[in-house]
């Protein structure tokens, strides 16, 4: 059969597509980041030699491996978790320096621990450092684009609208709903404490989510529980698909292709997206509070988009409140609770002042405000265990840290666990729970109080802080005002690191009626 053109000029063709495929193959995967690394390499920092492609995935996928199964099966005597969940980045960081880089694939990334450049880093305004490029393409499948997962001006738009939501005056009137929604906890332990005769081991986990997701859902978005329940059921799956865990997450690439996992991620993204327009549709005929889902359908409708970007806009930014706003505070109130399990002094001393400041009432924002001791309980527990390990941003043009020259795509890490236990910053005590050290608040509990991050830095700095904070203190108010708890016997204290920093086997406690009142 003769070819409809010169058979000698389609072979030529092939081949110059594929040798420039192959150079542009070589200049992202290989010369790039190579550049990039070589331009710090000149200005003294170093790091673990990355392997083509893979950079440091190895290693740390050996680190990973090597350290899920060290934990003590004991309540923990310190609480090392830098020692414990990032040992890699320990053992780098004494070899190479408080700034050093290593890889992740191609991807290079500076771990950054310095004070000074951790100070400039925080305080910087500019939209050109936003959230990095490698950590939106691994997060968009769950959380598409909203206020999490977007950069520049469209992440500057995002925030405009959610942040006066989640102010505190917002929050004075969220006050019945978080009481309600603990209440409704304290309801089912307490039914549960009766009917097995007097104390009850009872796995926390699930309860608190119940709790956040309870708060955010109705709160925010003005449905209840069981409208949000399947809602969240279906984000617990997917966010558990997108985790480190999964390597269709880890090889790039690899989750645009129909694997088993992949599909069923999918699967779940369309469940999830009908479910939030089911509510919004339901929202449009019956009401029209001023809450951040209207605020959400209102902005969408004046920006003149398409209806399709409406409905991705509003789908987006709900599926970011849900996952930000739910996980986050649930864990830090199990991790709270096993900190007042395990030191029952200061379970006893917080007691006293929640019982002294509400005199038996459901607390409202004056009594919370007045609960100093309570406030520093719940601030020892977001520096043990900040539910987010690494606060991270890339460079989106060429930007100065402190003497460092830092060239557009280069990722900065900076490692809220190693900055929270760190000796010369908090003191010897630094893996010990101590809550006395925010006797004067976060400013006065250490050297250098920059360095304290549970929420964040900078203009990223968690929009949610304001809400988590009033939520993790009704909670703990109302727990604590009703019940006396210890940790379980089969409790196993295995901190681990999926997308947060969370309990491996869920926290346990013994949990009892309290009969009189303590003293201290
Ligand atoms: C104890 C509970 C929480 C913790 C520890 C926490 C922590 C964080 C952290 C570390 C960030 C990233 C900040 C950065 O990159 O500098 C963040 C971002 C965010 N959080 Fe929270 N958060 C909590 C609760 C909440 C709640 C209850 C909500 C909302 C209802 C919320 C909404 C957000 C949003 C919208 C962002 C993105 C801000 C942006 O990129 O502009 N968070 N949070």
């Amino acid at each position: 059969m003769k070819l409809p053109f010169d058979s000698h000029f389609f072979m030529s063709v092939v081949f110059l597509c594929s040798v420039g495929l192959l150079c542009y193959l070589y200049t992202s995967l290989v010369e790039k980041p190579n550049r990039l690394r070589s331009k710090l390499r000149k200005q003294g920092v170093s790091g673990p030699p990355p392997t083509i492609l893979l950079g440091n995935i190895m290693e740390l996928k050996k680190a990973r491996s090597t350290t899920s199964n060290s934990l003590s099966s004991e309540p923990p005597a310190t609480h090392n978790l830098a020692a414990v969940l990032l040992p890699l980045f320990d053992k780098w960081s004494k070899q190479y320096g408080q700034v050093f880089m290593f890889s992740i694939g191609t991807k290079p990334i500076l771990c950054v621990n310095q004070p000074d450049i951790v100070r400039e880093f925080s305080v910087c305004t500019s939209l050109d450092l936003g959230k990095p490029s490698y950590q939106l393409k691994q997060l968009a499948p769950l959380l598409g684009q909203g206020i999490l997962t977007s950069n520049g001006t469209t992440w500057a738009h995002h925030r405009k609208i959610l942040a006066p939501e989640l102010y505190m005056e917002k929050i004075k009137g969220m006050m019945n709903i978080i009481s309600e929604s603990a209440i409704s906890v304290l309801n089912l332990w307490n039914s549960k404490i009766e009917a097995e005769g007097g104390v009850v081991d009872i796995k926390i986990d699930e309860y608190m989510r119940n709790f956040s997701g309870d708060v955010i859902s109705r709160a925010c978005f003005g449905s209840n529980y069981s409208k949000g329940e399947e809602i969240f059921l279906k984000l617990t799956a997917l966010q558990e698909l997108m985790s480190w865990n999964n390597i269709s997450n880890r090889i790039p690439g690899m989750r645009y292709l129909p694997t088993k996992t992949n599909r069923e991620a999918w699967r779940l993204q369309n469940e999830v997206k009908k479910l939030i327009l089911q509510v919004v549709k339901e929202r449009k005929e019956t009401t029209f509070e001023k809450d951040l889902l209207q605020m959400i359908l209102e902005s969408a409708k004046n920006s003149n988009l398409s209806e399709a970007a409406t409905e991705r806009f509003i789908v987006d930014n709900c599926k970011n409140i849900y996952l930000a706003g739910y996980e986050t505070t649930a864990v830090s109130a199990t991790w709270c609770l096993m900190l007042l399990a395990l030191n029952q002094n200061w379970q006893d001393r917080v007691r006293a002042e929640v019982l002294e400041v509400c005199g038996g009432k459901i607390p409202d924002v004056n009594m919370l405000s007045k609960m100093k001791q309570l406030t520093m309980v719940i601030h020892e527990t977001l520096r043990l265990y900040p539910p987010v390990s690494v606060v991270s941003r890339e460079a989106y043009k060429d930007m100065k840290f402190g003497n460092l020259d830092v060239p557009k795509g280069f990722s900065f890490w900076v490692m809220v666990v190693t900055l929270h236990t760190n000796s010369d910053n908090w003191g010897a005590d630094a893996h010990e729970f101590n809550p006395k050290r925010f006797a004067n608040g976060t400013i006065g509990a250490c050297k250098l109080p920059h360095m304290y991050m549970p929420f964040g830095v900078g203009p990223r700095v968690c929009l949610g802080q304001n809400l988590a904070m009033v939520e993790l203190k009704m909670l703990m108010a109302l727990i604590l005002s009703k019940f006396t708890f210890s940790l379980s016997p089969q409790y196993v204290h295995s901190p681990t690191l999926r997308l947060l920093i969370e309990p491996e086997h869920g926290i346990k406690l013994l949990m009892k009626k309290l009969s009189t009142v303590p003293r201290v």
